[in-house]
């Protein structure tokens, strides 16, 4: 359920009288959030989900991008941040984020990146049930090795990996052809200090979603071998119609 702002749809199968005295029904709609330490597969299992299930991917870190693109304030203020290698702070990621998922009200999604702090899960609870949260567990050396080889297209956030998905022509990004680059702080020396910030930033979130029921785990060292049980997991809980807003039906 939507509950701050304006919006307000319920998180299940609802039904409200349309004109013409037709009842509609309203599709159940499903909410997601993706969670794990930089590298662990988060952007790239996403994605398929995204197209395997036809929900909306929404990722953090595009948003704030997409901000600091555009100029607006929150961007702007976005990027004093991340030039300095920091989070964007909790009160500027839920200013950037909430009122976009407000306007969600129709729409199935998965959120990649947020929350990253207890207090933006707290934000976001405050805002809409989630049904589900998948939590990534990768090993130490799998990250390590992935992200000394993740290349990144900086306008879009596409990513790629020498070996996993290499981009079609080497150093550019497929879409617009532009150079990739790597990231300082997906090297291995920066790589301990971020896990470790991972680690003790995720506990109570993780705590949170174990507490709801709603958190599964998943471990491996290769996205392919995990993909299958995340897949016949999301197959037994999203709606065959999760992108559809509403189905008129006749109703007795
Ligand atoms: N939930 C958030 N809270 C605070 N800052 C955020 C959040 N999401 C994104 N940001 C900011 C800080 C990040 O360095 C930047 C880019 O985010 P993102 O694309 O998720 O890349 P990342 O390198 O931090 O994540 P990862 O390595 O896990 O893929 O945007
Ligand atoms: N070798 C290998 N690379 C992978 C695998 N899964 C994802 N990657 C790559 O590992 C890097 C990190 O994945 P990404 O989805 O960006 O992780 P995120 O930081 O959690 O969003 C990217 O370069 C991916 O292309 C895998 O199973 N094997």
């Amino acid at each position: 359920m939507l509950r701050n702002g304006t919006a307000s749809v319920r998180n299940d199968t609802d039904t409200v009288r349309g004109v013409a005295g037709y009842k509609w029904r309203m599709a159940k709609l499903f909410r997601a959030v993706i969670m794990g330490p930089p590298g662990s597969g988060k952007g790239t299992i996403s994605e398929r989900i995204a197209q395997r299930f036809a929900l909306t991917r929404l990722s953090s870190g595009d948003f704030v991008r997409e901000n600091i693109a555009a100029n607006t304030d929150a961007g702007v203020l976005a990027k004093t941040y991340i030039e300095r290698g920091l989070l964007v702070p909790d009160h500027v990621m839920t200013r950037l984020l909430l009122p976009r998922l407000e306007e969600m009200t129709r729409h199935s999604w998965l959120m990649d990146g947020f929350p990253r702090t207890l207090a933006q899960a707290k934000a976001l609870n405050s805002t809409c049930d989630l049904d589900l949260v998948i939590s990534l567990n990768i090993p130490y050396e799998t990250l390590k090795e992935r992200l000394s080889d993740r290349w990144i297209h900086p306008a879009s956030g596409r990513v790629y990996n020498m070996g996993f998905n290499p981009p079609h022509v080497q150093g550019r990004d497929d879409i617009s052809g532009e150079p990739l680059i790597q990231h300082d702080d997906d090297k291995p020396e920066a790589l301990v200090a971020r896990l470790r910030h991972y680690k003790d930033m995720a506990k109570p979130i993780i705590d949170l979603y174990k507490s709801k029921g709603i958190l599964h785990t998943f471990s491996g060292t290769e996205t392919d071998r995990i993909w299958p049980y995340i897949n016949s997991l999301l197959s037994t809980k999203i709606p065959s119609t999760s992108q559809t807003d509403t189905q008129r039906i006749p109703m007795p």
